[in-house]
């Protein structure tokens, strides 16, 4: 386990901008208005080769109402209860307030080291004067730094981490390629159809805001979890609204982070509301889902409200199926993240899609697939000449990606590039994942780097199955071979 490291503060003194400059990211949430910052973010990073989690915790109050309050002051809480060192952040340039007192007294308590940062000082003399009230906390030592610009914030930096325990850095960081490291899940949803309620239940912990009002979730955090010795890395994503209808710029903000929390992940679950039914911008969340070519999974979440028989399932999954075709893929789960019913089969549904969205394949056996494929329904002629396939081989997986190298790439037609896409499916198979095939012009004979048995194996299937009209074409060439013979002579 790596030293945790909270950094704490009232709202908008920039604790956001400093984990931001600290972890390299733009992963938190940064906006002028106080109380943005309502979940904990979570990163792993580094100074000087030691390695800690660093946790930016909700501002200390908020300006939205009472349940907020008290709801980001029990995160607060347990974040510095999880903590091993504290940072508390002071703004500069506001000074010092009654909560910042407030706040002190609580970080004593604890008896956990604590450094104090005076944030925004961008002119170290012409703040001076006004730094000298901060001193009035009882502090030895007075960080000053601008969160922005960057200054003072290595100084404090190798001071922190002079006092944390070693920690191998290398730990956490699998190789992310590797189908054994940690799985990379997204929740995705428009408002209100639970993602919040979902990442707490598989969390079973409360670190996300839970809240009636549509919009809570504002910004994406990343939490990690360990199930069966396997790591699973959370995303939970902000509402994804319908485009026309964002309110404002934070919201607009939430939607492209909530859409860029999914390019790198390996499995987006997509929270579907049961209780109204699929809406169209379910299905338009879905596309998103489905243009990042990650694996997905339908969850069709509040199902303690609806029709829970047989049939009520059967035709709700029926309705779902003929409005995202697109993601036929995808395995759909009734839940309720309310009650927990059947939440925990999500992670080995998750494992199921990640094992194939990872799977990789011998090139001797793609060829083998195409090939079998091609001669069971050859494609049709592209102006009067055959579509020829030379070879064919798996290029990339998450997702599993093969390219075919043929004479006109652009003469294959999509219905029959979907006819060999579910024949990989099928073969392999991959039923539960998106798969990609490209097409790429090549010229000349046939090329097998498989191996050539299974060439062999082939050809001689080949002849088997040739086809009447195989054979015609055959007796013709070698009629006008004969001819040509002749002429020659
Ligand atoms: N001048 C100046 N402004 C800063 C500095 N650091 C942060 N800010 C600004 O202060 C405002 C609040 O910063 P955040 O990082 O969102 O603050 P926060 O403490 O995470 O706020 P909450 O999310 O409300 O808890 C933003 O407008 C930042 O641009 C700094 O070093 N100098
Ligand atoms: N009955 C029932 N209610 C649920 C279920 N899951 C969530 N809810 C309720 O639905 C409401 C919204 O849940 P959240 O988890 O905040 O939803 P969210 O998708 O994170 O919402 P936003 O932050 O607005 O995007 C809350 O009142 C939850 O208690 C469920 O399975 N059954």
């Amino acid at each position: 386990m790596k030293p945790v490291v909270a950094l704490v503060g009232r709202p908008n003194v920039g604790k956001s901008t400093l984990f931001n400059r600290i972890t390299k990211s733009r992963q938190a949430l940064v906006d002028d208005m106080p109380g943005v910052t309502r979940d904990r973010q979570y990163a792993d990073t580094q100074w000087e080769d030691k390695a800690f989690t660093l946790v930016d915790t909700g501002g200390f109050l908020s300006v939205d109402d009472d349940y907020f309050a008290a709801q980001i002051k029990a995160q607060l809480l347990r974040a510095v209860e999880q903590a091993d060192v504290l940072v508390f952040i002071l703004d500069g340039r506001t000074g010092l307030s009654p909560y910042d007192r407030d706040l002190a007294d609580l970080l004593r308590r604890t008896e956990k080291p604590v450094f104090y940062l005076i944030n925004k000082v961008e002119s170290l003399y012409s703040q001076e004067n006004e730094l000298g009230e901060f001193y009035s906390l009882g502090v030895d030592r007075l960080y000053k730094i601008s969160a922005e610009h960057g200054l003072g914030v290595g100084d404090f930096l190798s001071d922190l981490v002079a006092m944390l325990p070693d920690a191998p850095a290398e730990s956490g960081e699998q190789e992310e390629d590797d189908d054994n490291g940690p799985i990379r899940i997204a929740i995705i949803g428009r408002p209100n159809v639970g993602k919040s309620s979902l990442a707490n239940r598989l969390f079973g912990e409360q670190r996300v805001v839970v809240n009636d009002k549509a919009g809570t979730t504002r910004d994406a955090i990343e939490l990690s979890v360990n199930r069966n010795g396997r790591e699973f890395i959370l995303k939970d994503t902000a509402g994804i609204r319908r485009k026309g209808k964002v309110l404002d710029k934070l919201e607009k903000f939430s939607i492209l982070k909530a859409l860029d929390s999914m390019d790198g992940c390996d499995v987006a679950l997509i929270l579907i509301d049961c209780s109204e039914g699929i809406t169209d911008q379910d299905i338009t969340i879905a596309g998103y889902a489905e243009k990042r070519g990650c694996g997905a999974i339908f969850l069709l979440n509040k199902w303690d409200l609806v029709d829970k028989s047989e049939k009520g399932q059967q035709a709700f999954i029926k309705e779902l199926r003929q409005k995202a075709k697109f993601l036929a893929f995808a395995p759909a789960v009734t839940i309720s993240a309310k009650t927990g019913q059947r939440c925990h089969k999500i992670f080995g549904e998750v494992e199921k899609v990640y094992k194939q969205y990872c799977h990789r394949i011998n090139t001797g056996m793609v060829n083998r697939i195409i090939e079998d494929a091609v001669y069971r329904d050859e494609p049709s002629l592209h102006k009067g000449r055959r579509l020829k396939f030379f070879y064919a081989a798996q290029v990339a997986v998450k997702p599993p990606t093969f390219v075919c190298f043929v004479n006109y790439p652009d003469a294959v037609h999509f219905s029959y590039k979907r006819y060999l896409v579910n024949q990989l499916r099928q073969m392999i198979p991959l039923n539960l994942t998106p798969v990609k095939l490209y097409f790429r012009e090549k010229t000349g004979k046939i090329e097998f780097s498989g191996n050539t048995k299974e060439f062999r194996r082939i050809q001689e299937k080949k002849k088997k199955v040739m086809t009447k009209r195989d054979k015609q074409r055959k007796e013709q060439s070698r009629k006008k071979r004969e001819r040509d013979h002749k002429n020659v002579l």
